[in-house]
């Protein structure tokens, strides 16, 4: 049962990445992982997850099979009560995101911002981002303890022969740091002022922006954090893929996977 009002919540999808990284030659979002594109999982997570009145999924521009596989995940979502919009994505994750935002329908209050990229997010997730939202949090995200000892590191040089590698200038606490995942909760009336900011600031600052969250970090607003999963990992590498396979196939299978 969902923990929600989701007669007013949006789950924006951004799918219209081209997945260099995982090198399959075709928008990531369509690449399989078991029998249906990794868009359908993401997708199906949402419905199962019962908290969308809306799913806005951002694809990339003239991509004809991606759009014919949104239309069956149009008819699967009608047939849940939700409303399902397709819009061409950006040029980056940010400007998928706005391009979105801009269709979500008149009376939503809250939006979620989640990858096409992490297709085996568990229903817990978004429950836990609806809930702090509804506690009056205008922004959520979920994220991990890190496990791996950080450092920061800048250009150097060895002594001897000169070769150009890094060197650590620090190692933060690891008590502090957290590994960031999707979906990212907002008020909506938050996250659009956030990205109309976003519009004013220069092109170093804009490449470096990475989520939706530290647009909001930007306007000077908090931003709360509930617990993510090991499971909402995002598919970027060949390995990522083999384990969502994997997880496919063995007892962490997803409930809205058939068979
Ligand atoms: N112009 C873009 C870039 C990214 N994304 C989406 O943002 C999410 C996170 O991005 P990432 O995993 O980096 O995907 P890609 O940009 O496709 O990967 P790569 O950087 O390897 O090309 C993905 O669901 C991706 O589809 C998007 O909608 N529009
Ligand atoms: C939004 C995100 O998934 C949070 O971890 C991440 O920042 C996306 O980064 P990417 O470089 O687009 O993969």
């Amino acid at each position: 049962m969902s923990e929600v009002d989701n007669g007013s919540c949006a789950v924006v999808i951004v799918a219209a990445g081209s997945g260099q990284r995982l090198g399959h030659g075709v928008p990531k979002a369509r690449v399989p992982l078991g029998r249906e594109p990794l868009l359908a999982h993401a997708v199906k997570g949402v419905l199962k997850a019962g908290i969308a009145a809306q799913i806005c999924v951002a694809i990339p521009a003239d991509d004809a099979e991606l759009a014919e596989i949104c239309r069956g995940l149009g008819a699967e979502a009608a047939t849940a009560g939700v409303k399902f919009t397709v819009v061409d994505g950006g040029a980056d994750r940010s400007a998928s995101v706005a391009a979105a935002l801009a269709e979500v329908a008149d009376g939503t209050t809250t939006v979620m911002v989640h990858d096409a990229a992490r297709p085996l997010t568990p229903s817990g997730v978004f429950n836990r981002v609806a809930a702090a939202l509804r506690d009056g949090a205008t922004a959520v995200i979920p994220a991990l303890a890190v496990t791996d000892t950080i450092k920061t590191v800048q250009p150097a040089n060895l002594p001897r022969t000169g070769a150009g590698l890094e060197k650590v200038v620090g190692t933060p606490s690891r008590d502090q740091l957290r590994a960031v995942q999707t979906p990212q909760g907002f008020d909506l009336a938050t996250l659009r002022r956030a990205h109309e900011n976003a519009l004013t600031f220069d092109a170093e600052t804009a490449s470096r922006i990475t989520d939706d969250a530290m647009l909001v970090e930007a306007l000077g607003d908090e931003v709360y954090v509930v617990q993510g999963s090991t499971h909402s990992f995002k598919v970027t590498t060949p390995m990522d893929l083999l384990l969502a396979e994997a997880m496919l196939e063995g007892p962490l299978r997803p409930r809205w996977v058939e068979g």
